[in-house]
């Protein structure tokens, strides 16, 4: 059984800390910018790799700086994401991250995570995350492919249209509820043509 529970964070609203500038930091900050490209993020690494840092110049809303990790980096940090070569500093950070009650990602690392980043398949305002509860992320990868396939782009005119609908609607939450129900189904079993 998959226990972990899925939510889908306001990242221009918290402010996040990465660590690290590797390859594997620089898969995270693109999946972060991607999908929130007004994300609060700050980096920190001892040293950057060319193709990191080249993302980071290209980005001026993202703060870095080339330095050591220190305790005072989790200041003023909702969530961490850890991407350094460094054992004895993942544990670290991972324990104090713990006793501050931040929320912390060490990629990779399963054992040292809170939460594991999903992959995400998106059609404008919708998105599907995918977990397979650390077993496969390359099936997730694929997994993401097949969806983005199968979904059809208009899916976002459809999604448009109905919080137009859902806006007019008068009536109690119950009638709305099922109104909405009603419509969504006649939508996804192609009744509509607006999808
Ligand atoms: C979904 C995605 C999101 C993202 O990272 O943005 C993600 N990994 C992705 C890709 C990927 N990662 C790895 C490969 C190489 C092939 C392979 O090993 O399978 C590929 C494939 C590739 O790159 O093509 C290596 C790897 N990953 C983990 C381990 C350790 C272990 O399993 O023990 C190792 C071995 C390291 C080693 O050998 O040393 C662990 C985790 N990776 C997770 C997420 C979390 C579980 C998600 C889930 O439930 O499925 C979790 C638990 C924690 C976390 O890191 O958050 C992203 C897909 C992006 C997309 O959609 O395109
Ligand atoms: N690259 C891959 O494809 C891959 C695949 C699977 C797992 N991993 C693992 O993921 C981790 C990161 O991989 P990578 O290739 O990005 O590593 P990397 O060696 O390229 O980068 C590590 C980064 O951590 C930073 N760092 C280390 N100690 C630090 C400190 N005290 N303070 C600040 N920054 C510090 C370094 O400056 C560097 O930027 C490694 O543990 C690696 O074994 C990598």
């Amino acid at each position: 059984m998959n226990e972990l529970f899925p939510i889908f964070l306001k990242l221009h609203e918290l402010q996040t800390l990465v660590v690290g500038g590797g390859p594997v930091a620089l898969e995270k900050l693109q999946a972060i910018v991607s999908n929130s490209p007004q994300a609060k993020v700050r980096v920190i690494a001892k040293e950057y790799s060319k193709e990191t840092q080249e993302f980071l110049v290209a980005q001026p809303h993202l703060q870095w700086r080339t330095k050591d990790w220190e305790p005072e980096d989790l200041e003023e940090i909702d969530l961490v994401i850890l991407a350094t070569n460094n054992p004895k500093l993942n544990q670290t950070v991972r324990a104090l991250s713990r006793e501050k009650h931040l929320l912390i990602n060490v990629a990779d690392k399963p054992a040292l995570c809170d939460f594991y980043l999903s992959s995400v398949v998106r059609k404008g305002n919708l998105k599907l995350a995918i977990s397979t509860n650390g077993k496969s992320p390359t099936m997730a990868k694929r997994l993401k492919e097949f969806f983005s396939d199968l979904l059809p782009e208009e899916i976002d005119e459809a999604l448009d249209l109905l919080q137009t609908y859902r806006n007019q609607l008068k009536g109690d939450f119950k009638h709305k509820v099922e109104t909405l129900n009603a419509h969504t189904l006649a939508v996804l079993k192609g009744n509509d043509t607006r999808f």
